[in-house]
């Protein structure tokens, strides 16, 4: 062999060991941090000179005596907070009293029992929208160890899995409650990971469709089809897995998540009715970036120990790049929230200043002190002092030590401009005003559709086609890099954590549409262009559907590295059948509105072999989710007559509920679930937490559902929902879904059956075959 390939070889190798050797280091230090994740929590000092001295030299805080305040908070653990999911107004409202009446009566009479010296207090969080988000004054920890509030602790756990509850920091909440997002919106995420946010999004662009299930008597002019779109976006391929079981537990259509670097987003396509193929420009952004995180001192302990003015310095300029490009992709009129959990004005006031200065008028700052009556906040600073990493002082650019050169730079300081800007409406959440983390957002508005500075680099944004991947912490400079370099790196970039498979949208030909369309009935409203597959070879086994806007997203951007979109609604079913697909239960959300407006024409009819939809009892409707399985002999003869009627595959079983138990008057919700008929069993086709939660909306309380669900793999997913900052604690995370992500796997029915105990309200016949009127069927 020639020398020269030797050496190759060699070199390779050695540089392979070098990979090795770095990977194995980054692993055990990550396995120290997360295995051992508290293990230094008293030992920690919750102090830092320096951070104390940059924040007196700031003089945010004037008094000596609110100083000392906001240290002492920002020392103490940060209490539990959640938030009801609000797809549905009629299920958040059932689900905010079964909290009041089931879980935190006690509590809030005054029977409260001392946890750890603390006086337990549940309440919900003063700003927050209708009392559908709460805080509880415990740590996870103490949460986890408490035997007073161990039930609401299991509780928290089940409806989180279903994502009727999100885990999340109060502070995280205001964001897109401030962007004020209205259905149909076409919304990007920049930073998305790990989605708590994304999850309030898409949550907001649900209301309207959701709202449909309320009435259940609508006409078809009344239905409210969802429409929408959310681009949750994140640079960290992991990470947009956690994203992606974010959107998985709330089954919503409208989500696409893409894996780029934010800084250098290129342009996106839609298809417009009238000019075709036209670029996408989002009425919402959020770019809630990555930062230094001192806002989350109270939650991520090591802050502490790790706190530099240099952090900040450093992180200025990618949050400059990620903004500016969140605003060259917002429409005209459109909202860009830029936030930060840090209290740090380099990454804050510095960055809004420097984004209105560079847009010469073409952006303005949106005063939403009133959005959120409740919500204390300071008002953004006009003037801040800038630290290098050693804490000393910098007066001005000119006085920048050289070795800080490429770090510090002139937008770093407060131009000389600041008090014309309107820094005020930014919004400062100080940790010690109502007990939270600390914050920051500015709200900006677009008032033209192309920014000065876009115009200046003419075409720069058609050039912007493919992605650069830059390293984004380079100066700007090396933006100009040559182009055989850049070429290069896309390729590597392009492969790199990214093997998903791209979606095949089905069309009118297609002979799944075709045997989908006439068993479903669908409306014409219900088109084939919504539907995809993942699966290049062999047949589909799921099928998945997106929003308009989704679907388009993903036809018009294909070079976008797409994790995942839209929702599984179909899964192909393995017994031989009229239809090959059977509906999922978190496809119901989406395509249930297709038929609510003609439900009667879904009625059992045995003649014809389609699908049926069916309003049964409300006793019955528990008992098939308590069991599980029903054999049908065993049913009353009514209900066997009726289920004679009903070709065998899966239909839907649907009943109305109070939104308000206690009251007759009150409006009814419609609940539905998917079920399939086999030749002598009924068989309900929702997974386990998601059964506890129906039980619970229909007055049952599955308690003992639960007991189990600390254990195992569901305990991971309520760590997962907690909100995390992104800061510097990524979370272990390993994607074992069978969503739409990559090469689609066979569904796993994972459905164990759980006991449930029969709690309130109804009479239920005790027709189980054990016999002992709870459900259990010892059988499964
Ligand atoms: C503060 S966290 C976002 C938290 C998230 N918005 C939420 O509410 O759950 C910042 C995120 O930015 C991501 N990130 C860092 N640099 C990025 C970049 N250049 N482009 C896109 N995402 C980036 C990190 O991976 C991290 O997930």
């Amino acid at each position: 062999m020639d020398t020269s390939a030797n050496n190759d070889k060699k070199h390779k190798r050695r540089k392979f060991k070098t990979k090795k050797q770095k990977k194995l280091e980054r692993v055990n230090r990550t396995d120290d941090r997360d295995t051992n994740p508290r293990k230094n929590y008293s030992e920690i000092i919750k102090k830092n000179e320096n951070f104390e001295d940059y924040y007196r030299n700031q003089k945010i805080i004037e008094s000596d005596e609110e100083f000392a305040e906001f240290l002492k908070v920002l020392a103490e653990p940060l209490p539990t907070t959640f938030r009801i999911s609000s797809f549905c107004q009629g299920q958040a409202q059932r689900m905010r009293d079964i909290i009041q009446s089931d879980y935190i009566k006690d509590f809030q009479s005054g029977n409260t029992e001392l946890i750890d010296g603390k006086k337990l207090d549940i309440s919900p969080i003063p700003w927050y929208p209708n009392k559908l988000a709460w805080t509880i004054n415990l740590t996870k920890t103490e949460i986890r160890k408490s035997r007073t509030i161990n039930l609401l602790h299991k509780f928290l756990i089940c409806e989180t899995e279903t994502g009727d509850i999100s885990r999340q920091e109060a502070v995280s909440m205001i964001p897109p409650l401030l962007l004020d997002i209205k259905p149909g919106q076409a919304v990007l995420d920049m930073c998305a990971a790990p989605g708590s946010k994304t999850a309030q999004i898409i949550e907001m662009l649900h209301q309207e469709s959701g709202s449909t299930f309320i009435s259940g008597d609508c006409k078809q002019n009344d239905v409210k089809y969802l429409d929408g779109l959310v681009v949750a976006n994140d640079v960290d391929n992991r990470r947009c897995y956690m994203l992606a079981h974010q959107s998985k537990r709330l089954s919503s259509s409208c989500v696409v998540i893409t894996n780029h670097d934010a800084a250098n987003l290129p342009n996106f396509y839609k298809n417009d009715p009238v000019k075709g193929k036209t670029v996408l420009k989002f009425d919402r952004v959020l770019a809630d970036v990555l930062c230094s995180g001192d806002g989350t001192f109270r939650k991520n302990y090591d802050v502490w120990t790790k706190w530099s003015a240099g952090n900040a310095n450093n992180l200025h300029n990618i949050q400059i790049k990620i903004a500016k490009r969140g605003l060259e992709l917002l429409a005209k009129d459109g909202i860009m929230a830029y936030s930060t959990c840090s209290l740090n004005p380099v990454e804050n006031e510095a960055i809004v200043a420097a984004l209105l200065n560079m847009a010469e008028g073409d952006l303005e700052l949106v005063d939403a002190s009133s959005f959120l009556p409740e919500l204390k906040c300071y008002p953004g600073i006009d003037n801040w002092i800038v630290m290098d990493k050693d804490n000393h002082i910098v007066a001005s650019p000119k006085e920048v030590p050289e070795k800080y050169l490429p770090q510090i730079r002139k937008t770093h300081f407060p131009p000389s401009n600041a008090a014309e800007l309107n820094l005020k409406y930014c919004m400062r959440i100080m940790p010690h005003y109502q007990n939270t983390g600390g914050f920051f957002i500015a709200l900006i508005r677009k008032k033209t559709d192309i920014l000065c500075w876009e115009k200046e680099s003419e075409g720069s944004s058609e050039k912007k086609n493919d992605e650069q991947q830059t390293n984004t912490n380079d100066d700007d400079n090396n933006n100009n890099n040559n182009n055989n370099k850049k070429s290069n790196l896309d390729k590597k970039n392009k492969y790199t954590g990214f093997r998903e498979e791209p979606f095949y949208f089905l069309d009118e030909n297609d002979e799944d549409w075709i045997a989908l369309k006439s068993y479903f009935k669908f409306p014409v409203e219900f088109t084939a262009n919504q539907l995809a597959h993942r699966c290049v070879q062999g047949k589909r086994r799921n099928i998945y559907y997106m929003t308009e806007k989704a679907a388009d997203f993903i036809r018009m951007n294909k070079d976008m590295k797409i994790i995942s979109g839209g929702v599984r609604v179909f899964n192909r079913t393995d017994v031989n059948h009229v239809c090959p697909y059977r509906i999922t239960q978190e496809g119901i959300p989406s395509i249930f509105p297709y038929f609510i407006a003609n439900l009667e024409s879904f009625l059992p009819n045995n003649d014809e072999k389609s699908f049926t939809i069916v309003e049964v009892e409300l006793d019955f409707f528990i008992e098939l989710l308590k069991r599980q399985d029903i054999k049908v002999e065993q049913l009353d003869q009514p209900t066997q007559t009726m289920l004679s009627e009903i070709p065998s595959g899966c239909f839907i079983m649907y009943v109305r509920i109070r939104q308000d138990w206690n009251s007759e008057k009150s409006p009814k919700f419609i609940l539905p679930m998917c079920v399939w008929r086999g030749k002598s069993l009924l068989r309900a086709y929702v997974a386990k937490n998601d059964r506890s939660h129906l039980l619970r909306l229909c007055g049952y309380e599955p308690i003992s559902a639960e007991t189990t669900i600390v254990k195992g793999e569901n305990k991971r997913s309520l760590d997962i929902d907690d909100d995390d900052d992104g800061c510097d604690n990524q979370k272990e995370f390993k994607n074992d879904d069978d969503d739409n992500i990559g090469m689609e796997k066979t569904n796993g029915n994972n459905q164990n059956h759980s006991c449930v105990e029969k709690r309130t309200k109804l009479d239920c016949h005790d027709d189980d075959d054990d016999g002992d009127n709870n459900g259990c069927n010892n059988k499964l």
